[in-house]
């Protein structure tokens, strides 16, 4: 984090997939801090998920720097993933898959502990607070291919918490869950955020927004297409308004 608590600092960047002749986003420009909630909306194929996983390394720049974390996202990008939680768009467990929810938690450790390392006591404990934050007490020894979808999203989000992040990645993390359940995450979310965590969320739920300011990044065909901060109750307008206006 730099001197005015800015985590992520993209500096006109470009992102192209492996093999395409163009980049997928274009010119993004952009700064968020800690503590900051935000939605990235913007219509399919807008750009969002390549946008996320820009800040964490995961996609190569063509174009442009990245800082996250005081970290540079080119060559630095393992570091950066280390400190930043992604939770990723619909993703299942096979129900074969040989771990339970407590060890799918722990996998979040993993890339702090290191090569030949055992989880110690701070990976456990972070294991447990994760699974308690998220109200998985009762699934924590069940093979994870066996829960629910929504149960799936939320184990998903409790391996990223154990990680203890600076920055929690959501790429539509409301999409598996019902009303109710849905609540409950975003209530864990604003939680969050106001423990200093920059919660950066690709979303079309626009209810159980916190109480404060609301950041909202908007892409329209790989570039953006607004960036402000507004009241909760005015974030859907101005996403769909900036989302369509040509
Ligand atoms: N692995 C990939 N290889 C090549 N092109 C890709 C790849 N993933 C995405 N794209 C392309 O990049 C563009 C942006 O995709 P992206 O997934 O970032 O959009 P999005 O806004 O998150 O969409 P959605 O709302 O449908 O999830 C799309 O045109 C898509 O076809």
């Amino acid at each position: 984090m730099n001197g005015n608590g800015t985590l992520i600092h993209l500096d006109n960047i470009y992102t192209a997939y492996e093999g395409a002749a163009f980049p997928v986003i274009r010119g993004i420009t952009l700064s968020i801090r800690a503590g900051e909630y935000a939605i990235v909306g913007g219509p399919n194929g807008a750009g969002k998920t390549t946008l996320l996983e820009s800040m964490n390394g995961m996609l190569r720049l063509t174009h442009g720097s990245a800082t996250v974390c005081g970290l540079d996202v080119r060559r630095q990008g393992c570091e950066v993933r280390k400190r930043v939680g992604y939770v990723v768009q619909s993703f299942f467990f096979d129900p074969l898959t040989p771990f339970t929810t407590e060890q799918v938690v722990m996998m979040g450790r993993y890339g702090l502990l290191g090569c030949l390392r055992r989880p110690g006591e701070a990976d456990y404990a972070a294991v447990d607070r994760a699974i308690r934050l998220l109200g998985l007490e009762d699934l924590r020894d069940r093979p994870i291919g066996t829960l629910s979808g929504g149960q799936q999203q939320k184990a998903l989000i409790a391996q990223n918490l154990a990680k203890e992040p600076e920055i929690l990645l959501l790429d539509e993390p409301f999409s598996n869950l019902d009303l109710c359940t849905r609540d409950f995450v975003s209530g864990v979310l604003k939680d969050l955020a106001k423990k200093g965590i920059a919660v950066v969320m690709v979303s079309h739920a626009f209810d159980g927004l916190p109480d404060g300011e609301i950041r909202i990044i908007v892409m329209r065909d790989g570039t953006l297409s607004l960036d402000e901060t507004c009241r909760p109750d005015e974030v859907e307008s101005r996403v769909r308004k900036a989302s369509t206006v040509q």
